[in-house]
């Protein structure tokens, strides 16, 4: 195994003088590649803000950042949103989908407004993965004829299309019923292990939790063990 992860001393506020809320106090995490791990701790413990930042969607206030080698607490916001495409993909407790396009499009959507075209590879890759995530026979639906779990597994087919290092989810299942809860894992851990592809999945629920091999406790900003 090898680190994909790397994070020293993360420290991030929120506002300042009187008002500033310290939220991550000297984190420390590093992941490694093929990792299938649960980030769990107390509501407010910073789990959200941790993702966040993993997904250079929030600058952290200090500390060391590095993903695959690249340094990205030092990095600008046009390299950030460079890496960001390439390499992570994100899976939301809402799902997101745009609501006038069909399965297939919204898959392939993101890669394609980025190239600035509708490719032919774009095409195929969205349908292999709505195949892979057993939505073969829905693609073509508009997204609000599909079930809360199949919304949810196009998010991932969508999340996987750039063939991200690292997803980031939070709250994946924290909309779904149990059932839908449980497929969504299993296809979460499939692809893992197939893939190689590492998923950091922010979660209250200890059964979801259960499907990890790790765990990452948050507590204070910090993480625990
Ligand atoms: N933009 C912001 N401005 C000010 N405070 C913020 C901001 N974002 C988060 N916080 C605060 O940071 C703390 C941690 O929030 P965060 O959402 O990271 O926690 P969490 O562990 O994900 O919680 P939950 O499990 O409830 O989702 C909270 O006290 C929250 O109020």
């Amino acid at each position: 195994m090898s680190v994909l992860v790397e994070v020293r001393d993360l420290i991030k506020t929120f506002g300042e003088g009187e008002a500033e809320t310290r939220v991550l106090r000297g984190l420390d995490l590093t992941l490694e590649t093929g990792e299938l791990s649960a980030l769990l701790g107390p509501s407010g413990s910073g789990k959200s803000t941790l993702l966040t930042i993993l997904g250079t969607l929030l600058k952290p206030s200090s500390g060391l950042h590095t993903m695959l080698g690249v340094d990205l607490a030092a990095a600008r916001d046009a390299e950030l949103t460079e890496f960001r495409n390439r390499h992570i993909g994100f899976v939301f407790q809402f799902h997101h989908l745009l609501p006038d396009f069909t399965a297939l499009e919204n898959v392939m959507f993101p890669t394609a407004v980025m190239a600035g075209r509708e490719t032919a590879s774009a095409r195929t890759r969205a349908a292999e993965l709505l195949e892979r995530v057993g939505l073969a026979d829905r693609m073509h639906f508009l997204a609000p004829k599909l079930s809360g779990g199949q919304k949810q597994r196009v998010a991932i087919a969508r999340a996987l299309m750039n063939r991200p290092e690292l997803v980031l989810a939070d709250e994946p299942t924290g909309n779904l019923d149990r059932d839908s809860a449980e497929q969504v894992m299993a296809l979460i851990g499939e692809i893992n292990s197939e893939e190689e592809t590492t998923f950091l999945i922010s979660t209250h629920d200890e059964n979801i939790a259960a499907h990890c091999r790790r765990r990452i406790l948050v507590r204070d900003g910090r993480v625990e063990g």
